[in-house]
């Protein structure tokens, strides 16, 4: 699986501890920064994530930042992404079954190392479940312009 990460100041941290959880589920992973804690902009980490992901060249995004949420707002404005905040394993899951999310926002000020990585390898092994989600996810397309009708 090829995986793209990103995040600001606020989730660098969790990004780098992140990356081990990815080694192990032997995800091919490419990081576009940041890189050091100097106070950045999130939308300038979560724009070519979301970009990348939505052409097709990666499988799955990761975003961190402080809470996960200025990340998730910005990835969503990309049409064909859909990018879930998570704190818990449960919407992890759901994200994954229900929302086929493509994109993981995470909050390093919110979620500990610990349950992050237990939150990432979920999303990262649940399958989208389609049937009956499968049209839901055709109306959402439809707001946004990629489906007619
Ligand atoms: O966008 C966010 C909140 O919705 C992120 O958590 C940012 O990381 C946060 O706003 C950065 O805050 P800072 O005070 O500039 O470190």
């Amino acid at each position: 699986m090829k995986v793209i990460m990103g995040s600001d100041h606020g989730g660098i941290q969790l990004k780098e501890a992140l990356k081990t959880v990815l080694d192990e589920l032997g995800a091919e992973v490419e990081d576009v920064g940041c890189n050091c804690t100097d106070s950045v902009d999130y939308p300038d980490y979560a724009e070519p994530v979301a970009e990348r992901v939505a052409a097709g060249e990666f499988d799955r995004g990761i975003l961190v930042c402080g809470t996960g949420i200025g990340m998730s707002i910005a990835a969503n404005k990309v049409k064909g992404i859909r990018c879930a905040v998570v704190s818990d394993e449960f919407s992890a899951q759901m994200s994954r079954e229900h929302n086929d999310a493509n994109i993981l926002a995470l909050g390093e000020r919110v979620v500990g190392a610990g349950l992050a990585a237990k939150i990432l390898r979920t999303w990262l092994t649940t399958e989208f479940t389609g049937g009956r989600h499968s049209q839901r996810i055709t109306k959402i397309d439809r707001i946004e312009g990629r489906e007619e009708g």
